[in-house]
């Protein structure tokens, strides 16, 4: 009989031993500029692992990368097979303009779920990101809290094993972010790898087993975050984490 797994709502652990998303050499070039340039990394294959550093490091950049959305320009990267469907969230929520409940029905129809599971799915859904109340708004009127947290529910809707997240905080409130944090340790707790771009070092401290710390187009650091955060390796991430500039 399957094992009931019970969802912690405490930080997961990264399991270190399974590998999740492997980039080898990653070069990626726009306009003649070199932006990502020569990232190698082995992300495990659960727990939330942060990317921060900060404007410009790459991070948005990398994300895209192991999302499939941009192409390298040099290297590779592979994800684990349970991995190969990320879902991808953004800063700004693109969403249709019709209700939640439509915006979830359009997406677990593009994700293939046959018509007659789609209504418990849904249900499920809008219960899971605190969305029932206002199932039939139009996703216009929500405000960018309820936007997000709709967004989420559209990329959990595929039940994705891999979640990228480009800063879905960045310009929330503190109880917008609080949901959408716990929203995410969810399904991090469910086994969904998380890779989540913050600029938010507090949000990392809040989330992550492990950081990846990315300054000019290159990851400088990759560490478990409590080590990461009493102690920087590099000197890039100690004058990041003390507030400095890096130049
Ligand atoms: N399509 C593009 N063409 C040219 N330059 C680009 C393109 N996309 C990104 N860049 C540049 O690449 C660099 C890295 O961008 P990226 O968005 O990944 O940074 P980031 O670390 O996510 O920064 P931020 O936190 O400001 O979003 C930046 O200097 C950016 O201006």
């Amino acid at each position: 009989m399957a094992e009931r797994r019970v969802i912690p709502l405490a930080r997961p652990e990264p399991r270190g031993a399974e590998p999740g998303v492997s980039v080898r050499g990653l070069h990626v070039a726009r306009g003649g500029r070199a932006l990502l340039r020569g990232i190698d990394l082995t992300l495990g294959g659960s727990g939330i692992t942060a990317l921060l550093g900060p404007n410009g490091a790459g991070k948005s950049l990398l994300l895209r990368a192991i999302a499939g959305i941009i192409a390298p320009d040099d290297g590779e990267i592979t994800l684990a097979p349970r991995l190969a469907r990320p879902a991808l969230v953004f800063q700004k929520p693109v969403l249709l303009r019709r209700t939640a409940r439509a915006n979830l029905a359009h997406a677990l129809k593009l994700a293939g779920q046959p018509r007659a599971a789609r209504a418990a799915r849904i249900a499920d859904l809008l219960e899971q990101c605190d969305l029932t109340q206002i199932a039939t708004s139009p996703a216009r009127r929500l405000s960018g809290g309820e936007q997000q947290r709709l967004a989420l529910a559209r990329a959990l809707a595929a039940d994705p094993a891999l979640l990228l997240l480009d800063e879905p905080t960045a310009s929330l409130d503190p109880k917008a972010t609080a949901a959408i944090e716990a929203i995410t340790l969810r399904a991090a707790g469910r086994g969904v790898k998380v890779v989540l771009v913050t600029h938010d070092r507090a949000q990392a401290e809040r989330l992550a087993g492990d950081v990846v710390f990315l300054h000019d187009g290159r990851a400088v650091e990759h560490a478990p975050a409590p080590r990461f955060f009493s102690n920087p390796a590099s000197p890039e991430a100690q004058a990041y984490l003390e507030g400095r500039l890096i130049l």
